[in-house]
């Protein structure tokens, strides 16, 4: 077929490949597992020859070798839209930057204001058709695609062929160059372990889940305990509509819960833009019908999301405010992750009929002297980013309680979230929100406060 000749054709070894990169370019990595490891690494070994090489990446698996290269020799500018660990840590040492934005606006972004010289991407092998799969990471790899000068597949034996939904895909006569890679294994994740209040916060939620209730799971170990829960729990014809899909959906389908059967959109599939687990839900996905793959502007679309009846969508936070406002991606200057998805389902799951946004956290934290510091905080360190800003938070849910702040006024919501602190603070916090001006005489009295487990 001409499809072999193409393909043939346009082989190349990955230090020809990197030889398109020019000195001031911009070069996309794409996202999560499916970022060039193998190209990353031979862009590196040209760093004597470039300059102010501007790479953006999402999620990076690990540390990229261009972020090795010492950030003031100016060979390389290394971008993330989402902190992986590795990331985050280059950050701390000044060697990474963040790009802000909402998740499901990704694609628009290189549609209508980015611009990208090079983009390499991490692939399944092309199929007979001339397709090379994105595998588990749809995301915006499209978008970037269609956007870029030159436009290079870094093939991997071991990606899964994830079937769209939509632009899961790119075809032979898309692509500038590709290049077989060393097939290095993909990430996989450890089951996150369930912690005792993981468990306590994850009983709340779910017993505020419906049959026919369609789940969205966020990043973290919190909304993995909720997932584990729901698969042992009596919930029936689950559907799913996500951004992440991680082992616990796996551990839910296998229990029977999920059938997708009560969706009004994509009915009977489980809708997902990347995975991220373990090889084993890799495998689950390998060409798998009752899963489709699609792009973020399809999976986080406000109206998308709101379009599925009873949308549950349960979230982790690092900090939330005693105005409302939820921070899930940076204390104080250290930026940890990103918004993500966190915002495009909190907004979409509250408008979906019966849906209900859930924004999870334990009480208490260590800070870096060990000390034990109140989650819920009279207001946020200077630099903490508002991931969700208090018009949007609904539900929040500690291993004290699960409060809902929508429609409750300044003093309604201070006196919401001081009953599911840990008690210990909660007459600081009461003393905070007396100086702030959102305490007054209709307030409960400390008492009530004190009382453990209070829920509005
Ligand atoms: C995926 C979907 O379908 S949609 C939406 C989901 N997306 C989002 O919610 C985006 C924002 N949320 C997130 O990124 C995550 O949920 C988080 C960061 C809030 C929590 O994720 P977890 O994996 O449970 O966090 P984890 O406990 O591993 O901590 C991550 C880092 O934050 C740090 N951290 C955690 N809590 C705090 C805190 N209160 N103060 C300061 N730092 C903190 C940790 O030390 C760790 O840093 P390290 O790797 O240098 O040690
Ligand atoms: C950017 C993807 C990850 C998330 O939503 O947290």
């Amino acid at each position: 077929m001409g499809f072999i000749n193409d393909y043939k054709n346009k082989l190349m070894s990955a230090m020809d490949a990197v030889c398109l990169v020019h000195p001031g370019d911009w070069v996309d990595y794409g996202a999560f597992c499916c970022a060039p490891e193998y190209l990353d690494a031979a862009l590196a070994m040209r760093q004597d020859e470039l300059w102010n090489v501007k790479v953006r990446a999402l999620a990076f698996p690990g540390v990229a070798a261009v972020v090795k290269v010492p950030a003031e020799s100016g060979r390389f500018v290394y971008n993330s839209w989402h902190f992986s660990s590795g990331e985050r840590k280059s950050h701390d040492k000044g060697s990474c930057h963040f790009i802000p934005f909402v998740y499901h606006e990704g694609p628009s972004h290189y549609r209508q204001n980015l611009h990208c010289d090079v983009c390499m991407v991490r692939t399944a092998p092309m199929d007979s058709f001339g397709n090379f799969n994105f595998g588990i990471a749809n995301s915006f790899q499209r978008a970037i695609i269609e956007n870029a000068r030159t436009v290079i597949v870094e093939v991997n034996e071991n990606i899964p062929r994830c079937l769209g939904g939509a632009e899961e895909s790119v075809h032979i006569s898309e692509v500038d160059v590709v290049v077989e890679s060393d097939n290095k294994p993909l990430l996989t994740l450890p089951d996150a372990a369930v912690t005792a209040v993981d468990k306590a916060i994850a009983t709340r939620i779910v017993h505020e889940i419906e049959d026919g209730s369609c789940i969205q799971l966020g990043i973290g170990g919190m909304p993995n305990a909720v997932g584990k829960l729901i698969a042992r729990s009596d919930l029936k014809n689950l559907g799913v509509h996500t951004e992440m899909l991680a082992d616990s959906y796996l551990e839910m389908f296998e229990a029977g819960k999920i059938t997708n059967s009560k969706k009004a959109m994509d009915r009977g599939k489980m809708v997902y833009a990347f995975a991220l687990g373990s090889q084993r839900l890799y495998d689950f996905l390998d060409n798998n019908p009752s899963c489709a793959s699609y792009a973020v502007d399809y999976t986080n679309d406000l109206f998308n999301i709101a379009a599925n009846d009873r949308v549950v969508s349960i979230n982790n936070a690092l900090e939330v405010d005693l105005y409302g406002q939820v921070s899930s991606e940076s204390a104080g200057f250290r930026h940890i992750t990103g918004t993500g998805g966190q915002f495009d389902f909190a907004y979409g799951a509250y408008h979906s009929r019966g849906g209900k946004s859930f924004i999870c956290l334990s009480s208490t934290a260590r800070d870096a002297e060990g000390k034990l510091i109140s989650r819920i905080r009279p207001v946020f360190d200077p630099g903490t980013v508002v991931t969700l800003p208090r018009s949007i938070t609904q539900y929040v849910v500690t291993e004290f309680g699960m409060v809902s702040l929508k429609g409750k006024s300044t003093w309604e919501r201070a006196e919401a979230l001081i009953s599911i602190a840990h008690p210990d603070f909660r007459d600081d916090l009461v003393r905070e929100a007396e100086n702030m001006r959102i305490w007054c005489a209709a307030n409960r009295n400390d008492e009530v406060l004190h009382m453990v487990g209070a829920c509005a």
